[in-house]
């Protein structure tokens, strides 16, 4: 399949420093893709580069088979940007503001209200179009501003921290909003965010940006191997024997396994940092040693827990070379 977008080698430089440093990634049509990472990882700049609106350094941007430098015009015609600060004309009405955003877009009077209408019905403004901007919640501008992306039928919408400052329910609507919008008109999505929680929710595969790097994409679970390396599935144990006592025999017995990287207690548990899921192998171990089990369970790691203990591990590891 070729991908939707493209980018190769993707540089940019301030000074000598660099915001975004050969960055190679693949997009697929349909797909909703998360570009995550913190304040000044790279993101906005990347988004910058594939729209045409600043130029690499070295390498391309292709979209929709379109260099973003070189055809920057083509390439708007296809990609429909929701920046993270939006401006309206507060004084005129919801309706009024896309329909002016349809003229600019080349709409011709004849389908521009009617399509107006439609898509503010279809972003859930239908009580609102007909109401000034200047009344409208920070969450129903952003409905708009969706509204405004999609007016000229794009092929992939680029939204820069969509739900920032919208509360939470309008956030989860918002984002189902957009999850609906892919599946049902094939539309792909890029979505730039450091909520991981909200990338988590809605979308199929993430890139985590860490210091103008790409340091993994993928799905959740492949995220997980490729961050957490050896320790990407934790098991959870509660003896009813003491475990403060029994430490480190029950360390001794479980480290004999290649796939048990590290044994460590917690507060009245035992957290077991494995490869891969060895469950019955501990099970079989612990009770064979006449240990009686309360619980065992392995703990899911969502997003949040991957990214934490990812910066937890290269905090630790630097302090190692410090
Ligand atoms: N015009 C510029 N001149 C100099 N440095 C810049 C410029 N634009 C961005 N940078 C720097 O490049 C780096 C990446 O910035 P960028 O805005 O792409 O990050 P980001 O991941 O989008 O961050 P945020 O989540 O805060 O928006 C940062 O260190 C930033 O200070």
């Amino acid at each position: 399949m070729t991908p939707i977008i493209k980018l190769e080698n993707l540089s940019k430089k301030y000074g000598t420093f660099y915001a975004v440093n050969k960055l190679n990634l693949n997009i697929y049509k349909g797909e909703v893709f998360g570009l995550l990472g913190p304040n000044g990882a790279g993101k906005s700049t990347t988004i910058l580069m594939m729209l045409g609106l600043t130029e690499p350094q070295s390498g391309k941007a292709l979209i929709c088979g379109f260099d973003a430098t070189t055809n920057p015009i083509q390439v708007k015609k296809r990609v429909g940007y929701l920046p993270d600060t939006l401006g309206f004309y507060e004084n005129r009405t919801g309706l009024e503001n896309l329909i002016y955003i349809a003229h600019l877009n080349g709409l011709s009077e004849q389908i521009t209200i009617q399509k107006a209408k439609e898509l503010l019905i279809r972003v859930g403004l239908e009580k609102e179009m007909n109401k000034k901007v200047s009344t409208y919640s920070r969450g129903m501008k952003q409905r708009l501003g969706l509204a405004d992306v999609l007016i000229k039928n794009p092929e992939i919408i680029i939204l820069d921290e969509p739900t920032l400052g919208i509360d939470p329910k309008g956030v989860r609507d918002f984002l189902l909003l957009i999850r609906q919008l892919s599946k049902e008109e094939h539309l792909t999505v890029l979505l730039s965010s450091h909520n991981l929680h909200q990338v988590q929710q809605v979308c199929d595969r993430v890139g985590l940006f860490v210091d103008g790097n790409l340091i993994a994409e993928g799905d959740i679970p492949t995220l997980s191997k490729v961050l957490l390396k050896e320790q990407s599935y934790t098991v959870e144990i509660k003896l009813q024997e003491s475990l403060q006592e029994n430490s480190s025999i029950i360390k001794t017995l479980l480290l004999k396994s290649e796939d048990i990287k590290k044994v460590t207690l917690q507060n009245d548990s035992l957290l077991i940092y494995c490869t891969n899921d060895v469950t019955s192998y501990i099970a079989k171990t612990l009770i064979n040693a006449n240990f009686n089990m309360q619980y065992l369970h392995i703990k899911e790691y969502g997003l949040d827990d991957i990214y934490q203990r990812y910066f937890e591990n290269k905090n630790e590891n630097n302090k190692q070379i410090a």
